[in-house]
C-alpha cells in the first residue's frame, strides 16, 4: 500500500476533560461514514482493474482495512485527503504476513466473507479489544458453505481461514441482528455456485446490499415487515467503480447531541445519510421532542442525505422499543447521556448485543452515568436512565472508557452541558472512528482539554 498515512491533527492519547459551556453553535460537514468506507476499499479490491473512492474516512479502523486489501494483492493508493485509487486484480492470493485489522470488528468479519471465496490462506489478527469479541457467529455460516477455520478459545481471534474457490450457497438466517455477519456471507456469496440468501427478522443496515450492484455484483435486497431478505448469486466478475461515501449518522450524532444538552445552541451537520438502518437515534430524539430539522442534501453511492440542524431545548423521557435497537446499535452510549438531560425516565430495551462491541457497552454507559451523579437501573439487556432535567446533570466525574471510542465521546459530550467539567481516562481509540472529532467540536465552541 502507498500512501501518506494521514495523522490527524487532533489525534492524542491519554486523558481529556470537557468543560460546560454556555452555548455550541456552527455548521460542519459530516465526518464519512465508517461502513462505507470499509465496504467500498473491499468491494474495489475484489474487482478487476482501478477503482476511486472519493470522500473516504481515514479512521484507523478503515486504514486497517486498506492495509489488508493490500496484502491480499491490491494495489492501493491515496491520492490527497480522502482521494484513493484501489487497483484489483479480481483474486486474491494468501498473504505473507497476518491480517492485523486493530480494533475493527466490521473490517476483520467483512474481511474474513470476502476472503472465503479465494483459494487461500490467511491468518486475522486485532487487538485486545477485538481479540475478545465472538468471531463464531461468522465462521459457523461460513463453514456451512465449505470455509474451513481455526479460531481461537470461545471462537476469538486469532483465526486462520482457509477459503475455496468452490463454496456452496446457503439460505441462512442468523440468530443475532448483525450487518457484520449478513455481510460476511454475502461477500463469501459472491463467490458461491447458486444463490446465498440472508433473511433477516430484523433488518440491519443494508450499505453491503446497496454498494454491491455498483460494482456489477448480483445482488439485490428487499424489505419484508421489519426484516429483510438479501440474495446474491456467485460467479460474476466485479467490476471497478467511482465512489463517493456520504455521511456518517452515527459520528454526527455526537456534535448534534451536543447542541442538544448544550444551552443556547444550534448546530449544523451537513451530508448526513439517512439510511433506515442507520436512523433509529434520530427517530427517538424526535419522540423524546427535540428541536430537529432536516433538509434534503441530495444522495451519495445509493445512500439519501440530509442536513440536519439542532437545537438546544427541553427532552422528555421515553420508551425505547427493542424493535429499533438495529437502526441505532451504536448510538445507545450517547442516547444513554441524552436521556440524563430529559425529563422522567427513559427505558432502553434489547440491547444484549451490546455487550459484544469494543467493550460492554452496556455496563460501561451505566457506569458513565452512575459515575456522574445519574441514577440508573442496569438489566441483563435494558438499562433505565432516570433523567435530571436540561440543567441538572451533576457531572463531576472521570470515566473508564476501557478503550471504547464511543464512551470516550459520549462522556466528553456529556461535558458540555453538565454543572461541573466530565473527564475520560483515554481518548485515543477516537481516532478510530471519528479523527476530527476535537477540531469539530472544538469549531463548535466545545472546550476540551488535556488532563
Ligand atoms: O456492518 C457494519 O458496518 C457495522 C455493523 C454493526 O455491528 P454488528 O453487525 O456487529 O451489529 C455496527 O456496530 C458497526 O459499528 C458497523
Ligand atoms: C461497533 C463498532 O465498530 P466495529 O464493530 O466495526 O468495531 C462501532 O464503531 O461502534
Amino acid at each position: 500500500m502507498t500512501h501518506a498515512t494521514p495523522t490527524p491533527s487532533s489525534a492524542a492519547n491519554g486523558p481529556k476533560t470537557a468543560r460546560p459551556v454556555n452555548a455550541l453553535k456552527g455548521r460542519l460537514q459530516a465526518a464519512a461514514d465508517k461502513s462505507c468506507s470499509h465496504r467500498a476499499l473491499i468491494f474495489s479490491a475484489l474487482a478487476e482493474g482501478q477503482s476511486r473512492i472519493e470522500g473516504l474516512l481515514e479512521s484507523e479502523d478503515v486504514l486497517a482495512t486498506a492495509g489488508a486489501v493490500a496484502a491480499l494483492g491490491a494495489k492501493v493508493e491515496r491520492e490527497g485527503p480522502g482521494a484513493w485509487r484501489v487497483i484489483g486484480q479480481g483474486r486474491w492470493p494468501s498473504p505473507a504476513q497476518p491480517l492485523d485489522l486493530g480494533n475493527s470488528g466490521t473490517g476483520v468479519r467483512l474481511l474474513m466473507g470476502a476472503a472465503s471465496r479465494f483459494d487461500l490462506k490467511a491468518e486475522f489478527v486485532g487487538d485486545e479489544s477485538l481479540s475478545s469479541r465472538p468471531m463464531a457467529r461468522v465462521l459457523d455460516p461460513l463453514a456451512r458453505m465449505g470455509v474451513k477455520s481455526q479460531a481461537s478459545d470461545g471462537g476469538r481471534l486469532p483465526v486462520t481461514l482457509r477459503g475455496s474457490n468452490h463454496l456452496d450457497p446457503i439460505d441462512y438466517t442468523p440468530p443475532v441482528a448483525s450487518a457484520q455477519v449478513k455481510s460476511a456471507i454475502l461477500l463469501a456469496g459472491l463467490g458461491a455456485q447458486g444463490e446465498t440468501i440472508v433473511r433477516e427478522p430484523r433488518a440491519t443496515r443494508d450499505h453491503t446490499e446497496i454498494m454491491a450492484p455498483v460494482y456489477g455484483a448480483d445482488m439485490s435486497v428487499e424489505r419484508e415487515g421489519a426484516g429483510l431478505i438479501a440474495r446474491v448469486r456467485g460467479g460474476k466478475t466485479l467490476t471497478p467503480a467511482n465512489v463517493s461515501i456520504p455521511g456518517d449518522p452515527s459520528s454526527a450524532a455526537f456534535p448534534l447531541t451536543a447542541a442538544l444538552v448544550t444551552s443556547d445552541s444550534e448546530v449544523t451537520i451537513t451530508g448526513v445519510m439517512t439510511n433506515p438502518a442507520r436512523f433509529g437515534l434520530y427517530q427517538v430524539l424526535k419522540m423524546m421532542g427535540a428541536d430537529i430539522g432536516m433538509t434534503s442534501a441530495g444522495e451519495r453511492c445509493g445512500e439519501q442525505l440530509v442536513d440536519i440542524r439542532v437545537k438546544s431545548g427541553a427532552l422528555k423521557g421515553v420508551e425505547v422499543p427493542a424493535e429499533i435497537a438495529p437502526s441505532m446499535i451504536d448510538e445507545y452510549p450517547i442516547l444513554s447521556v441524552i436521556a440524563a438531560f430529559a425529563d422522567g425516565v427513559t427505558v432502553m430495551k434489547g440491547l444484549a448485543e451490546l455487550r459484544a462491541k469494543e467493550s460492554d457497552r452496556l455496563a460501561a454507559s451505566a457506569a458513565l452515568l452512575e459515575a456522574n451523579g445519574v441514577k440508573i437501573e442496569l438489566g441483563e439487556d435494558s438499562l433505565s436512565v432516570h433523567g435530571c432535567g436540561k440543567d441538572g446533570v451533576p457531572g463531576g466525574g472521570r470515566v473508564k472508557t476501557h478503550h471504547d471510542h464511543r464512551l470516550a465521546m459520549s462522556a466528553l459530550i456529556m461535558g458540555c452541558g453538565a454543572q461541573a467539567p466530565v473527564g475520560v481516562d483515554d481518548v485515543s481509540m477516537i481516532a478510530t472512528s471519528y479523527p476530527d472529532f476535537f477540531d469539530h467540536m472544538a469549531a463548535l465552541g466545545a472546550e476540551i482539554s488535556a488532563g
